[in-house]
């Protein structure tokens, strides 16, 4: 039976406004399909960058559901993106993982690449952590760096692909967000103090993440604009998550991890690949994870 059989609401033939989206029934619709391939029932959500699939691998007592088997879902075309959701507990904490996000460099229109965070929203998560693997444009960073997200750039967003365009539905939330505080301040306090605490010390920073499209990396010129923007790194993902986690009201932690360090000199004879990426977040995994898992289990704890 189509999905939509019953469903009187999408309009698919004729393009508006609203073609990208999927309305609040649709959404429904995915959460008890999902509810009913589940019975967890989380309160928190891990977004896995490149090469940090393996987050998703501290959860025990798990169910799998690959993103090809729900309804409105995207699908991963990236290597180091698996392409489904797992469900199950960490720390004793309800947790669901995207193991694989959507880029908009792959064709997903801005509003389709957070579905699924509208989806945890409705599943009852409030707070969502935000992975990803990035370049850097900071000197001071170095390869295998740990960068808090204290704030972002969208680079997509400021010349017209924001994931909130479109009309607003106000069951999601307001029609103008403010994103001043998008990367709640209690997280970056906790996680700063967990990561200290296991020992990070050197490899731990807190910066400005830049979104920019991709499939490219950065020419020179462009990595210097970003440094010159205010950018510490930058990547092609992140931005859109976040911006629909805060508009619906969830908190939201960004960890980004530096994989490589933008080129910004015109003698330089290297160039960045995505090869080099994965094999960073490998090496750095057992980290990411001992950091997001001492921070989940703290949030537990304060809940
Ligand atoms: O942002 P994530 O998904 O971690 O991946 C980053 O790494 C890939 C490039 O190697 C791009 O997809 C970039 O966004
Ligand atoms: N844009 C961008 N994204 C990345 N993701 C990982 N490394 C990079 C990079 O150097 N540039």
């Amino acid at each position: 039976m189509d999905a939509l059989d019953g469903m009187s609401s999408r309009k698919t033939t004729r393009p508006t406004c609203e073609q990208f989206r999927h309305s609040f029934e649709e959404y429904d619709h995915i959460v008890n399909v999902l509810r009913a391939s589940t019975g967890h029932r989380p309160s928190l959500a891990i977004i896995c960058g490149s090469g940090l699939g393996g987050l998703a691998d501290l959860l025990t007592d798990t169910d799998s559901i690959e993103y090809d088997d729900i309804p409105f879902f995207p699908i991963s075309t990236v290597h180091g993106h698996v392409g489904r959701l797992v469900f199950g507990m960490l720390n004793e904490v309800s947790v669901v993982c995207m193991q694989g996000r959507f880029h908009f460099y792959e064709g997903w229109a801005m509003q389709n690449i957070a579905i699924p965070v509208r989806v945890f929203k409705l599943l009852g998560v409030q707070t969502i952590i935000v992975t990803n693997a990035s370049g850097a444009v900071n000197p001071d960073y170095k390869v295998g760096d740990i960068m808090l997200i204290k704030d972002h750039i969208n680079l997509p967003g400021m010349i017209g692909a924001n994931p909130l365009m479109g009309l607003n539905d106000a069951r999601w939330g307001p029609r103008f967000p403010a994103l001043s505080l998008a990367y709640d301040r209690q997280l970056l306090q906790l996680a700063r103090k967990v990561a200290l605490g296991i020992g990070f010390g050197e490899d731990l920073r807190e910066g400005v993440y830049m979104m920019v499209s991709g499939p490219t990396f950065e020419t020179v010129a462009e990595a210097r604009a970003g440094r010159i923007l205010g950018a510490d790194c930058m990547g092609m993902s992140t931005a859109p998550e976040v911006i629909v986690a805060k508009h619906c009201g969830m908190r939201v932690l960004g960890i980004s991890l530096i994989t490589n360090i933008i080129i910004q000199q015109y003698d330089r004879d290297d160039e960045p690949n995505h090869q080099e990426v994965l094999m960073i977040g490998q090496q750095r995994a057992a980290n990411m994870q001992l950091l997001v898992a001492e921070v989940v289990k703290q949030i537990g704890h304060q809940a």
